[in-house]
């Protein structure tokens, strides 16, 4: 039950709504790739039946766990929902991951080596190394501009603040107030890097091949954009009013 590298039990949380096409295939792969990990798939009552194909994966493999979840709530709350699982169940690292291909499931394993020196992992498109695949470069420019804004406003040390393909060891992770999370859509992947930063995690970045999905869609819309826009802004001001105050 414990990883080789000796981090302790594993557990990637994987949050679904409308991935049926790909859970199988990138769950397969995660198992291939990182045999002793255990999968939970948080699924948001997806009507296309992904909680239905969860549950018989399940079924047959006592590695993959599913949470059924009332009805779409953002990947922010399924994310703080597995987290909570993973805390209680006792998992030594937390995973995100997403369902669709995008994060490869192969290159755990290089995620899980770096956190031997580390709290949290970001794996990063926007390292050396780092890249994105069939993107469209409206996307990519959204997502340059979303993680440079981030780092701008809240001096964040680190390239890619909003990607999504992450591990952090539960007993730094238990550190944070999760019950003050309140960001719902991408944005949430922000709040958790400036937390993670200012409560002094050793934060490494370790360089990603991200590949756009092939099935379904993108969940991106305009109201998780303009949540991340007013929450980074307000967060950054905030902190650069405090600081003068305190200067
Ligand atoms: N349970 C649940 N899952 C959700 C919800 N919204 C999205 N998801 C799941 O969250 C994952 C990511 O959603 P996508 O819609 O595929 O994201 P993307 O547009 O490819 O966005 C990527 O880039 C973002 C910005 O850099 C990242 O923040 C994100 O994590 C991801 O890597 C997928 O597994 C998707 O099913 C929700 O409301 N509920």
């Amino acid at each position: 039950m414990r990883s080789d590298s000796g981090l302790g039990r594993v557990l990637v949380i994987v949050p679904t709504y409308n991935e049926a096409d790909d859970i199988t295939v990138v769950a397969g792969r995660l198992r291939a790739s990182v045999p002793e990990a255990h999968l939970l798939i948080a699924d948001d009552n997806s009507p296309d039946g992904t909680g239905k194909i969860a549950d018989e994966m399940a079924e047959s493999d006592g590695h993959i766990h599913v949470m059924h979840r009332p009805g779409k709530q953002g990947l922010g709350a399924a994310y703080l929902a597995g987290f909570r699982w993973g805390i209680q169940h006792d998992y030594d690292v937390l995973v995100e991951m997403d369902a669709d291909g995008s994060h490869r499931p192969e290159e755990l394993p290089r995620l899980l080596t770096a956190l031997e020196r580390a709290d949290l992992v970001l794996g990063s498109r926007w390292v050396t190394g780092g890249r994105v695949v069939n993107w469209p470069r409206s996307r990519e420019w959204l997502s340059r501009c979303g993680s440079a804004y981030s780092r701008f406003m809240l001096r964040l040390p680190v390239r890619d603040v909003t990607g999504g393909y992450r591990a952090f060891r539960a007993g730094a992770l238990t550190g944070l107030d999760l019950d003050e999370v309140r960001s719902q859509g991408y944005c949430f992947q922000v709040d958790l890097a400036r937390r993670a930063v200012s409560a002094g995690f050793r934060v490494v970045e370790v360089p990603i091949t991200f590949v756009e999905r092939e099935h379904g869609v993108s969940k991106m819309s305009r109201a998780i954009v303009v949540e991340a826009l007013w929450r980074v802004t307000v967060w950054g001001l905030t902190s650069r009013l405090g600081a003068r105050r305190a200067g």
